[in-house]
């Protein structure tokens, strides 16, 4: 395992206007992923967790620190840089799998492979390659409405990992799941973090979900405290 971090975000601040003030979304935030580190965050609605992942993500800049990316500070960068790198070293997976609904599960993946210019054949070999590897072999021709709701989700975790990103960003994986189902996308997201090495970021209201994590921070009021080290 690298030790350099593949995420690595510094003295973040990022303030939303609120009325005639304003409110500090992310105080001070610092966090660091190495490649095969899974980070689990936890905290209470309205803590800044979503602020953390679109600062990470490079949808939001914040007003001051810097967030580094595979050694560089994306702060730093024009939009359209920042377009590129988040295609090709990040992978984001939303709390809603949004899937198309008149595509199968090998052409959610193409779709988002193709973007990146990979060519048809060898999209198709990594998209069935990583739907095997995510549980869902017998699964590639079907549509999201012949899907679980799980097997939606592990559809959006596949979608997220087939440009190989150094980054995965996870937004509540497990919200919309049952307990048996949410704890068997936790253990794939623990997979995959292993075995792809990706640098994972996940937020998550369960604390008990975290526990397969190699740390853990809590956020409150746009603050970041550890609350255990790998
Ligand atoms: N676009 C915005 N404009 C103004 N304030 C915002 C905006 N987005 C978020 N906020 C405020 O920033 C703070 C952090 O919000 P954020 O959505 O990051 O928290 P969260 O922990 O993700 O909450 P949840 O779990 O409910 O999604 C909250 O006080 C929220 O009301």
């Amino acid at each position: 395992m690298s030790n350099a971090p593949s995420l690595a975000l510094n003295g973040v601040h990022l303030e939303y206007p609120d009325g005639t003030g304003t409110i500090n979304a992310l105080d001070s935030v610092d966090l660091s992923v190495r490649p095969g580190q899974l980070a689990a965050i936890v905290g209470p609605s309205g803590s800044g967790k979503s602020s953390l992942l679109a600062v990470a993500s490079t949808l939001i800049r914040p007003d001051s620190g810097s967030v580094g990316i595979g050694g560089v500070d994306v702060t730093r960068l024009s939009e359209r840089a920042r377009a590129a790198l988040r295609r090709e070293k990040l992978g984001i997976v939303f709390q809603q799998p949004n899937l198309l609904a008149s595509l199968n599960a090998v052409e959610q993946l193409l779709i988002s492979a193709q973007l990146r210019g990979e060519s048809a054949k060898t999209a198709r070999q990594r998209a069935i390659g990583l739907l095997d590897l995510v549980g869902l072999a017998d699964c590639a021709g079907k549509r999201p409405h012949q899907l679980s709701g799980g097997q939606r989700q592990r559809v959006n975790i596949a979608r997220a990992l087939i440009g190989a990103p150094d980054v995965l960003l996870v937004d509540e994986p497990t919200a919309a799941l049952d307990h048996e189902r949410g704890a068997a996308i936790m253990r794939l997201l623990r997979k995959v973090t292993d075995e792809f090495q990706v640098a994972a970021v996940m937020v998550t209201h369960d604390i008990e979900f975290a526990a397969l994590a190699d740390s853990t921070a809590e956020m409150r009021d746009g603050r970041l405290t550890a609350l255990a080290a790998a």
